[in-house]
């Protein structure tokens, strides 16, 4: 059996976005609640009813949430323009060497506006 598990995270960070036009209201400091929702597919094992233990993404997500939680992500390597799509893109580029079967990574930086990114495939999910 085919199934998608995802677990969700949060973090709080400030930034800028450098991109955008000057006067921008996104260019000023200011921070946000980030979510992340991190989603893993794979084959459920027939021996211990679960793809595998979802602890195990959180042993993966938690040393990143430390890394950006209550900082300035655009003095984090690789988050200088800090957008959701280039968020989306870092956690991808750490956690997919460490997550079989990572499927997508999702962050949300309001309640109503979030990215969404399927990076290049992982190896299979197995428990
Ligand atoms: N494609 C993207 N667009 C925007 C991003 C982004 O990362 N990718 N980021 C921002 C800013 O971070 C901004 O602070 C987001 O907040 P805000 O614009 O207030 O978001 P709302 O959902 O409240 O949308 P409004 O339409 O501005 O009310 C902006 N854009
Ligand atoms: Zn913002």
């Amino acid at each position: 059996m085919r199934v998608t598990i995802e677990k969700d995270f949060r973090f709080e960070a400030a930034q800028q976005l450098p991109g955008f036009p000057e006067g921008h209201k996104c260019r000023r400091l200011h921070g946000h609640s980030f979510e992340v929702r991190v989603a893993i597919e794979g084959e459920v094992d027939p021996a211990t009813g679960i793809l595998y233990d979802h602890a195990r993404i959180s042993r993966a997500v938690e040393p990143l949430l430390t890394e950006l939680d209550h900082r300035f992500l655009n003095e984090i390597p690789g988050l200088e323009n800090p957008t959701i799509e280039s968020m989306a893109h870092w956690f991808w580029e750490r956690l997919v060497p460490l997550l079989p079967g990572l499927a997508q990574i999702t962050i949300c930086e309001t309640p109503r506006v979030r990215c969404l990114y399927r990076g290049p495939t992982s190896s299979p999910a197995r428990s």
